[in-house]
């Protein structure tokens, strides 16, 4: 038999899970979920088939695991305000970027299986990728079938201690967009250098999808995979050469240090909210 499970704020990221639960055959009906947006619901549920409730209480009644999918400063007044309907055989599974788990525990009023998860939106198309981190409280059977369930939209990981979900934001959960922002200036090169936006979409676009395989489907070193590439004296040289003189290692080491460090900040704003 499916749970029954409750999404407290269908956007984007919540969307996204929905939708990868729903293409790999999770009942639909089994789903519900809510939003401030209530003008958003007949959209959201001919796309999904789940049902649009106004009231987080009653979605969070109805369901054995609750995804907490609000923004980061609003899951605290979900939990608080849905203490009656709370109960500890429920699992909740937060994506709420730094919130931590000491914090979601704090806030519940039982005792509870509690996930801390960071996917990120490639889910949308069945390609997600997720940390996962769970507490004491959690079965090694409720992990298992998380495991399923966020597999069900991509892949994902356990992480070995919670301090680490901060660096997943970084690698992953943040990331799709260092990889759209990289694309926007390959094609802006492209179409100021004569090519179509079409063309130079799809010729970066599929590009990226296609390292992206190679780098998750073949065994060799990243810096391999690299030189396969790069022939003496020719084009790829020349480009990475230009990369090497901007520094990529620090850009990219700063812009991780910097997502880490706002991560953390999250994590202290939410602790003390
Ligand atoms: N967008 C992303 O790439 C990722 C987002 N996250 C996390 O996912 C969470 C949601 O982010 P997005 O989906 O991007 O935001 P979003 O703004 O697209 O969605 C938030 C949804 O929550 C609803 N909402 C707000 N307050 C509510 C309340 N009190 N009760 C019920 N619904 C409420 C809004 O109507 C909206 O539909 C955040 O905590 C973020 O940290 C995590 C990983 C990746
Ligand atoms: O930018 C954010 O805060 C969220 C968390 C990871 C991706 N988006």
């Amino acid at each position: 038999m499916s749970l029954r499970i409750a999404f407290i704020g269908v956007g984007n990221m919540a969307s996204a899970i929905i939708g990868g639960l729903v293409a790999s055959g999770y009942p639909a009906d089994k789903i519900c979920g809510t939003a401030l947006n209530t003008d958003s619901f007949p959209e959201l549920e001919a796309k999904f088939g789940l049902k649009m409730m106004a009231s987080n209480n009653e979605a969070i009644a109805s369901a054995d695991i609750v995804f907490l999918c609000v923004k980061p400063n609003q899951v605290r007044s979900v939990l608080e305000q849905a203490a009656d309907v709370i109960s500890s055989s429920q699992m909740y599974v937060s994506v709420a970027a730094g919130v931590e788990i000491s914090s979601i525990e704090s806030w519940l009023p039982t005792p509870a299986a509690v996930v801390r998860s960071m996917p990120n939106t490639p889910a949308l198309v069945m390609s997600g990728m997720s940390g996962l981190v769970a507490n004491d409280a959690t079965t090694e059977e409720q992990k298992d079938w998380i495991t399923s369930v966020f597999n069900s939209f991509g892949d994902c990981v356990w992480v070995e201690n919670e301090t680490q979900m901060h660096q997943v934001t970084a690698l992953s959960g943040s990331a799709p967009a260092y990889f759209f922002r990289i694309l926007e200036s390959m094609i802006k090169s492209g179409i100021e250098q004569g090519m179509s936006e079409e063309n130079s979409r799809k010729l970066a676009a599929q590009t990226m999808l296609g390292a992206a395989k190679m780098a998750t489907e073949i065994d060799d070193s990243i810096a391999q995979l690299r030189v396969n590439i790069t022939s003496p004296n020719g084009t790829t040289e020349q480009a990475l050469n230009s990369l090497n003189d901007a520094n990529i290692d620090k850009v990219m080491d700063d812009a991780m240090r910097a997502c880490v460090k706002r991560s953390k900040e999250l994590a202290s704003e939410m602790a003390n909210s």
